[in-house]
């Protein structure tokens, strides 16, 4: 078989990814290799990429990316959901970023954090190459996961979000509150899962976070997006909305981001992972045991 010896922008963000979150070098280049890479192509290129030099990459799938038209851009200054009116306070098109104010109550984010304090676990991330969970040191956050509509609380949340975002509640993934104590941080990564981890039967890809702030912190843990040099403040009770998969199934590359480390104090926030379709199985087993 003819051996690869060329990488994709994809693979090029997917191994400088995995090596930020602390996976060693020899076993991406052992998965790469497994993957049907050339040997000496797969170190060569590790190298490359560790002392930071130019490598050649084609597109292997689709570019540019094609922007789309996005409902809450379309929404005006506020957005009045059934229980509170969210003011837009900032809006880029590409990518798609909002930063959103008044999306919680005070009272709101405090019953999260209460909620979560005895529920933290170190935070973990999808092994790219075994596909298991696990702690790496690039997410040194803790965090707690929620089931979808877990307490009353959460679900009066999860409505609002889905009618400020005008995706359905069932295409978010369960809650996700992280803590981050002083010098933690979760470095730079995309939210979307490589092409090969997309499980189609269960939501799809990943095509938008919902990032809500639960507490203002006095130095450090802003949220960066550094491909366009965007540096968001956590302020308590407000929300950033970014956009980065489209109906082609393409992903944004500009989407990339990390939550560098707090300074002082601790961070609160809670993420909502938005997919393209419904992830819960429930109803396909339904229809299966009832034929
Ligand atoms: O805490 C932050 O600012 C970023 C969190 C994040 O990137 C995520 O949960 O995917
Ligand atoms: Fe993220």
């Amino acid at each position: 078989m003819e051996k690869i010896t060329r990488i994709s922008n994809e693979l090029k963000d997917w191994i400088q990814q995995t090596l930020r979150s602390g996976v060693n070098p020899e076993s991406i280049v052992a998965a790469m290799v497994k993957k049907g890479f050339d040997q000496s192509f797969a170190y060569s290129t590790m190298l490359r990429i560790l002392n930071k030099q130019s490598l050649e990459t084609v597109d292997a799938s689709q570019s540019p990316y094609m922007y789309e038209p996005i409902d809450l851009a379309k929404r005006g200054n506020i957005i009045a959901t059934t229980d509170r009116e969210i003011k837009v306070l900032l809006k880029m098109d590409k990518p798609f970023i909002t930063y959103l104010d008044n999306v919680l109550s005070t009272e709101e984010c405090d019953q999260l954090i209460h909620l979560s304090r005895n529920r933290l676990q170190p935070s973990e991330i999808i092994d790219p190459i075994t596909g298991e969970k696990k702690s790496v040191p690039g997410r040194t956050s803790k965090g707690a996961y929620y089931h979808l509509n877990e307490t009353s609380l959460i679900s009066t949340i999860e409505r609002r979000l889905a009618e400020i975002t005008s995706h359905p509640i069932e295409h978010g993934e369960g809650l996700q509150v992280l803590n981050y104590d002083v010098g933690e941080e979760y470095k730079a990564h995309f939210d979307y899962f490589p092409a090969n981890q997309v499980d189609t039967e269960k939501g799809g890809q990943r095509v938008a976070t919902f990032l809500l702030y639960l507490n203002d912190v006095a130095a450090g843990g802003e949220t960066i997006f550094p491909k366009i040099g965007l540096s968001i403040v956590p302020k308590k009770g407000t929300a950033v909305y970014f956009h980065y998969g489209n109906s082609y199934g393409q992903v944004d590359r500009m989407s990339l981001h990390s939550s560098i480390p707090v300074l002082t104090g601790e961070k609160w926030v809670a993420t909502k992972w938005i997919r393209q379709t419904t992830i819960s199985q429930k109803k396909k087993t339904e229809e299966v045991l009832s034929k």
